[in-house]
């Protein structure tokens, strides 16, 4: 298995925040947002081939047989697609279902050898889907999001529980400012699969924080507290 390492100068993964292209312009998207995900797909194909540097890249608005969807995307230091994630849970305080369509699939990919899941803000409220990741083997999620300020609180405990029931490493990516009278909370964060938070980024301000991953550390913890060996489907009426 590869380690994956990440300096500033140099880092194996780049990941973007949910909605980087357009922000919350649900009325507009309809004309504003991507067809079949370009252009956004082939500018960051093109930025992981240059840079050769995996790229989580945030999500975008993507119409696709007329609907359109919240799509993440992982792209390769090749340039390939690994991975593209439609966000399931569609925001009602938002009214995000007035405007999206919802994703009907989520599953694991790999990083160079690393299993990771990938989810979509509001998607963290839903402990079933992480979950669901780690138990497919997921070692790191990675969260691209656009959470308000109004609810900071949850944003952070949120993550914390995901990264100790799971034992994943958390990695994400918030948004900043404001826009339509919403303030976006930042304070992205690299979790460990203890559940502590080993880097922070601002809460106003653009920022790039790098953390390197010490990817034993998951399997370490999941033998001395063997949650998954513990559960017992059966009894989960879920
Ligand atoms: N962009 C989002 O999904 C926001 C989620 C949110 O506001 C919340 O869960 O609270």
């Amino acid at each position: 298995m590869v380690e994956l390492t990440c300096s500033k100068e140099k880092p194996d993964v780049l990941v973007l925040p949910e909605m980087w292209t357009t922000n919350y312009t649900l009325p507009q998207l309809s004309e504003i947002a991507d067809c079949a995900g370009e252009p956004t797909t082939s500018f960051l194909q093109n930025l992981a081939k240059k840079h050769k540097v995996n790229i989580i890249g945030g999500s975008f608005a993507n119409i696709r047989e007329s609907e359109i969807y919240n799509t993440a995307i992982a792209i390769n230091r090749q340039g390939e697609v690994l991975y593209q994630y439609d966000k399931v849970h569609l925001v009602p305080m938002l009214d995000e279902h007035l405007y999206l369509k919802g994703g009907a699939s989520s599953h694991t990919f790999e990083l160079e050898g690393v299993k990771v899941g990938l989810i979509i803000c509001y998607d963290l409220r839903f402990p079933e889907l992480a979950r669901q990741l780690a138990v497919e083997g997921a070692e790191i999620l990675f969260i691209v999001a656009e959470w308000p300020e109004a609810r900071k609180s949850h944003w952070k405990q949120l993550q914390i529980a995901r990264a100790i029931e799971n034992q994943t490493y958390v990695v994400s990516v918030n948004g900043v400012g404001q826009y339509n009278g919403v303030l976006y909370c930042g304070t992205s964060m690299f979790i460990d699969p203890l559940g502590e938070i080993i880097e922070v980024a601002s809460e106003n301000n653009e920022e790039t924080i790098t953390k390197e991953l010490d990817l034993h550390k998951v399997s370490e913890i999941r033998e001395k507290v063997p949650v998954f060996q513990s559960r017992v489907p059966s009894v989960y009426k879920i």
